[in-house]
């Protein structure tokens, strides 16, 4: 079962009685030729097969090439008497030994039985005692093998060589070779041991080695380390979460609020029992993603100071049946072995989601049925809060939603401006940044943004700071990854020539100019002829505050911006050079108008009524419509003329400034509209 390694030798071995007797063998042979003739049949019998417990000895490791002829005759007449006597093999020696004065130089019978041994190399690379067996069947007893195929020939000239530098008189030579013989024993009976630990260890290894990966699989502790690949246990590590607080968690007050009293529940459970309070068993963190509804989860944990579970919805999604269930069966019980402490599972969608059984869910029934089980199956006091998160609470199968399950829901939404004003100022905080960054400027200009972008922003800006060698972060990095985030990376590579250059100049320009001008337009943030994602130049405009609604002037006056593109365009360069770059201004002026006129009943002809599907209407109301929204972009578009023709030269300024400077910030904006020179940057 458990082969050593192919260095270790095998070993022929014989009983020390053997032994001694062998070489004592012309004084006492009756005894020895008695017991090999024995041992000559344990070549069959199962004695052979299990060891004797006599200590085994190793003939061909011993030096015996001081034995004359005539006593090797004896030795092996008295050894081996069925093969001498049948093969006559003593006379064949006599008359064929040539000279040799060692044994084990002569190259006649002895050696022919090596070769008819097939090589010593095969011999030594004998592992296994059944092989052993099989060899020693059909050839001669095993230590008569060692005898002849002791080849090591140094060893025997050693002793050889010792006995002559010792000067051992003839008469103690034998008592020598004993002594010597004894000594080898005992060596050999230690390598012996030595063999059988090694064996009796590794076997012992093996075996540990076996329930430990047993262990490791069944114990539900040691299981999370192995989760990811064996794919079938459930465990979750339940992460102490002290460092994130409310603190962590900016912009959303008011869900902030709502938490609070389940972190006073998670505080002091038997508080609310004594006044028969009753907490959600579930809470519902619903929003947009990145919005920060993990980081409330944790901070509600934190807060509190007690274990927080974490599990993805996803998780529990499998193709396997029963894996979903037993893993959200594995959470609960952990956690309820741990309270007070916080469930958090993302994603709840995912597991609870109202699908119906399809061939890539097919077990989701059985998830969502495990989870109502556990959720209906611990007292609301017991101390365990269960905190989901999802960005489609529509998506929820209306069993999880009942009252006694998740029946709190708290409404994480996008920041507003002061919401993102304190993220930003947050994640500034974290990096080195110029005092002249003001927060709240990219805060305006970052409608829609998720704390998680946000976070985004400060740290592109941090690294574009690095890779261009500046010690602190400043508007310029910070605007930079705002357009990145929000228009793609810039395409700096990108080879624009000067013709389409000053026509992208004088586009933006307009835009600018009409921007500038136009009493309800938003302020200038930027304008730029830097191509980035699919535009080449862009003019950005920043609200003063989020806005809730938007007055009829605001609406015409995006219209009019929109305009100011083409409308540049067809002023400097004339009506047959105008170009494609106006499209997604139209879009846009187009989407206002349509609006304005089917929506937020903003035309007096159409009257105040909204027109949803418009496919649907009368073929008259829908040319009325047409026509509507017709008129509000001419008249948007003229406008527009007016303004660029009375700021002509202003126009052809900016342009300028654009084509040399390629960005410009709202300052250095006004400085040129204003007729100023603008310092060389
Ligand atoms: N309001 C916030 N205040 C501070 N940091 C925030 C805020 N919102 C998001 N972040 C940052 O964005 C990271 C991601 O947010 P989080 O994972 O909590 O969002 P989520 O709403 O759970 O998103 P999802 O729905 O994609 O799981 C947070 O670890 C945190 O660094
Ligand atoms: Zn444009």
């Amino acid at each position: 079962m458990f082969s050593l390694s192919s260095t270790v030798q095998p070993q022929v071995t014989v009983p020390l009685s053997h032994l001694i007797n062998a070489f004592h063998s012309p004084k006492s042979t009756s005894s020895v030729s008695a017991s090999v003739s024995q041992n000559q049949h344990r070549d069959v019998s199962p004695e052979h097969e299990a060891p004797s417990n006599e200590p085994m000895l190793n003939l061909r490791d011993l030096g015996l090439s001081e034995l004359k002829i005539g006593q090797i005759d004896q030795l092996v007449d008295s050894l081996l008497p069925g093969i001498c006597k049948g093969k006559n093999i003593s006379s064949h020696w006599h008359t064929s030994h040539v000279s040799a004065q060692s044994f084990f130089e002569n190259k006649y019978v002895f050696i022919q039985s090596r070769s008819f041994k097939t090589l010593k190399s095969r011999t030594r690379r004998l592992q296994s005692t059944s092989e052993r067996l099989a060899e020693t069947q059909y050839i001669a007893p095993s230590f008569v093998k060692g005898f002849l195929l002791r080849d090591r020939g140094s060893d025997v000239e050693t002793l050889d060589k010792l006995m002559k530098t010792k000067n051992i008189p003839e008469a103690h030579q034998d008592a020598f070779k004993t002594g010597f013989a004894e000594g080898f024993l005992k060596a050999q009976a230690l390598t012996q041991k030595t063999n059988d630990s090694l064996r009796r260890t590794r076997l012992i290894l093996f075996v540990l080695l076996l329930f430990g990966i047993y262990g490791l699989l069944k114990n539900p502790f040691l299981s999370v380390r192995f989760r990811t690949t064996t794919g079938l246990d459930s465990a979750v590590d339940p992460v102490q979460m002290k460092n994130v607080t409310f603190e962590h968690v900016k912009g959303v007050e008011e869900a902030k609020q709502e938490l609070q009293e389940v972190v006073e529940f998670l505080k002091n459970p038997q508080k609310f029992t004594v006044l028969g309070g009753k907490l959600p068993k579930g809470i519902l963190l619903v929003g947009p993603p990145g919005t920060g509804k993990t980081l409330l989860a944790r901070a509600v944990a934190g807060e509190a100071d007690v274990p927080f579970y974490y599990a993805s919805g996803s998780e529990f999604d499998e193709m396997f049946v029963g894996v979903g269930a037993s893993r959200i069966r594995n959470l609960f019980r952990e956690a309820k072995a741990n309270a007070p402490c916080v469930i958090f599972i993302d994603e709840l969608d995912s597991v609870g989601g109202k699908r119906i059984e399809s061939p890539m869910h097919p077990y989701s029934r059985q998830t969502i049925n495990q989870l109502l089980a556990e959720m209906d199956g611990f007292k609301p006091n017991e101390g365990v809060i269960i905190i989901g998160a999802t960005n489609f609470p529509e998506a929820l199968d209306n069993a999880l939603i009942r009252p006694g399950r998740f029946d709190m829901q708290v409404t994480v939404p996008r920041p507003d401006v002061r919401g993102r004003t304190e993220i930003l100022k947050w994640y500034l905080n974290k990096i080195k940044f110029d005092q002249s960054v003001d927060p709240e400027i990219i805060a305006r200009g970052t409608v829609g943004f998720s704390g998680a972008e946000l976070e985004n922003l400060v740290n592109q800006a941090a690294l574009k700071a690095a890779v261009d060698g500046k010690e602190m972060v400043t508007m310029k990095e910070l605007e930079f990854s705002k357009d990145k985030i929000l228009m793609g990376p810039e395409r700096r590579s990108v080879e624009i020539d000067n013709k389409n250059k000053t026509i992208t100049a004088y586009h933006e320009s307009g835009h600018a100019i009409i921007a500038y001008y136009t009493k309800d337009a938003m302020p200038i943030n930027k304008a730029t002829i830097m191509p980035r994602g699919p535009t080449l130049g862009h003019v950005s405009l920043l609200p003063e505050n989020d806005r809730w609604n938007e007055t009829r002037a605001q609406l015409l006056a995006q219209m009019d911006v929109s305009m100011g593109g083409r409308v540049a365009e067809e002023l400097i360069f004339g009506t047959d050079h105008i170009t494609t770059g106006a499209s997604s201004d139209f879009d846009n002026a187009t989407k206002i108008a349509k609006w304005m006129v089917t929506k937020f009943g903003m035309s007096e002809k159409l009257g105040v009524m909204t027109y949803s599907d418009t496919g649907k209407l009368s073929p008259e109301t829908q040319s009325a419509i047409e026509q509507e929204i017709r008129i509000l972009l001419k008249d948007s578009y003229e406008r527009a003329k007016h303004i660029l023709k009375t700021h002509a030269k202003e126009h052809k300024n900016l342009a300028e400034a654009l084509l040399t400077y390629e960005t410009l910030d709202a300052k250095e904006i006004q400085i040129v509209l204003e007729g100023k020179k603008l310092e060389l940057r």
